[in-house]
């Protein structure tokens, strides 16, 4: 009798645990609104991600599933789980994925793990250290001084005193040239920033990862873009004048050719073109709007730069050793700038940062609920929601320039602009630096009027939602004088 007992017991706790597992893993809802069959939640992802996720994150919480086309993405919106997620190894940062859709790579040696590593090394090297990072920081200023003088003899040209341009369109082409020429050497500048501009305006679709026949059929002009630059870099290996960073990267890849074909080499030079310029531009654009269009700001920025860069710092700047890291030392003491930088970001910058399941497993939320991840699903995480959160940050809709001063908000969490993990940004150091180095060289350099009545700040274009820092809706008219 009592094994009987024992038996019906064991049947009830089995379907008991079972329907417990069950509802706990339903508990992570697919979002309905906005789901079409076959596509989805592709109209809403592609319309308006944040504010899609914004109201998802209403309805169902902090972790939902989208569904898009045949794959299903699971949010995970709360930063406390971000750690966990970043950490696990069954996840896996989705490089090839992107590497292959985006910028056209074979990706053979993605097996090869030592090239890998050996390849990320020499961003340690040159885009971390801080002889490296020095050794960049001049040839860039000497870059945009070049850059300053050309433009000013370009008026003289012309008669004309002020030029009128779009902030915006200044920030691209100050930075398309100082950047690519210190990181590449002397290429055909124009020709790359034509296809560059071509490829990154429409660069969001490619990261929705459609088969390639769908790229092929809508997106030819993307792609021809893509080619071109894909093309250049096979014409001509080493430019005169390309910094080390560059040419370690290509004569690894030349001398392990049975590794990396001729598409892996071209395709992560227009990679790190591409993530170079990208996000550095509009974050410099927000950055020096917010200083131009504030008395207060641009006071106490002014103070700091001319304490720590005044005027006659650049007259040797030809003659400064990299190996004293004077200027690392002086870009440290610029708090008001550091801050201001993470301000914009914190506001402006939308990546998606996903991870594929390599294999089947239970997660466990910080709100305690288990979700059951399949093989092959994907995790995204998006920082900019919590970035704009009253419950990370106070007053979050505000621009507030000193809140990041002593690196008080930037260890709250959920602020990721730069990922995070293995994958995090390897140019998140020479990123800041260039943003400051401009902003430096903007306000000794350059005079300028900007209507200060006229123009509001802009709201963001949301075609960038998900792929990096947003572009204005519209751009800030100005006149300046070189
Ligand atoms: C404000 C400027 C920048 C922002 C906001 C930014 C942001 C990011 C983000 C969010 C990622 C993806 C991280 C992840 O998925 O975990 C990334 C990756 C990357 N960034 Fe940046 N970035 C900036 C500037 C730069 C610069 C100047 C360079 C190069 C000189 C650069 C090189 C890279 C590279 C190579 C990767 C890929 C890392 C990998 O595959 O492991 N970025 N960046």
């Amino acid at each position: 009798m009592s094994i009987y007992i024992i038996i019906v017991i064991i049947i009830f706790l089995l379907i008991y645990y079972n329907k417990r597992n069950n509802i706990e893993i339903d508990a992570i809802e697919y979002v309905r609104d906005g789901c079409y069959p076959i596509i989805g939640n592709l109209f809403s992802l592609i319309k308006n991600r944040t504010q899609f996720l914004k109201n998802s994150r209403e309805i169902y919480g902090d972790c939902f599933k989208v569904k898009l086309l045949n794959q299903t993405i699971i949010f995970i919106l709360n930063p406390f789980d971000w750690i966990n997620i970043i950490k696990n190894r069954s996840l896996q940062f989705m490089g090839e994925q992107f590497s292959r859709t985006i910028f056209d790579l074979d990706h053979n040696f993605f097996g090869k793990s030592e090239l890998d590593t050996e390849l990320q090394g020499y961003f340690t090297q040159y885009l971390k250290c801080s002889n490296g990072l020095e050794k960049l920081n001049i040839a860039l200023i000497e870059e945009m001084i070049l850059f300053i003088k050309k433009e000013k003899n370009d008026l003289n040209e012309k008669q004309m005193e002020w030029r009128n341009i779009g902030l915006f369109e200044f920030c691209s082409k100050f930075l398309i040239n100082s950047i690519t020429k210190t990181l590449f050497g002397n290429v055909e500048l124009e020709f790359i920033e034509r296809n560059y501009r071509n490829f990154d305006s429409n660069i969001q679709y490619l990261f929705l990862l459609f088969p390639k026949w769908i790229y092929q059929l809508f997106f030819r002009n993307l792609l021809k873009s893509r080619y071109y630059l894909n093309k250049y870099w096979l014409s001509s290996i080493h430019e005169y004048n390309e910094s080390d960073l560059i040419r370690d990267r290509t004569n690894l890849m030349m001398k392990n050719s049975d590794w990396f074909s001729s598409k892996d080499y071209a395709g992560e030079k227009t990679f790190l073109l591409w993530s170079s310029l990208t996000n550095t531009i509009p974050t410099l654009f927000w950055s020096l709007l917010y200083i131009l269009k504030d008395e207060f700001i641009f006071e106490k920025v002014s103070n700091e730069i001319n304490e720590h860069f005044p005027k006659e710092f650049f007259n040797n700047i030809q003659h400064i050793s990299f190996n004293d890291n004077i200027l690392h030392d002086k870009l440290i003491c610029c708090i008001y700038l550091e801050s201001i930088i993470n301000e914009s970001l914190r506001l402006y910058s939308n990546p998606m940062i996903m991870r594929k399941s390599i294999k089947n497993f239970e997660f466990t939320l910080y709100d305690k609920r288990k979700i059951f991840i399949k093989k092959n699903s994907i995790i995204a995480l998006y920082p900019n929601i919590a970035q704009n959160d009253s419950n990370y940050f106070t007053s979050p809709n505000k621009f507030i320039f000193d809140r990041f001063i002593n690196k008080m908000g930037e260890n709250s969490h959920g602020f990721l602009p730069f990922g995070s993990g293995k994958s995090m940004c390897p140019g998140r150091l020479f990123a800041k630096s260039v943003i400051k180095i401009s902003i430096i060289i903007f306000l000794q350099f350059i005079h300028y009027k900007l209507n200060l009545l006229e123009n509001k700040i802009p709201n963001e274009k949301t075609h960038r939602y998900g792929v990096g820092v947003s572009h204005p809706e519209k751009d800030i008219q100005i006149l300046l004088k070189f």
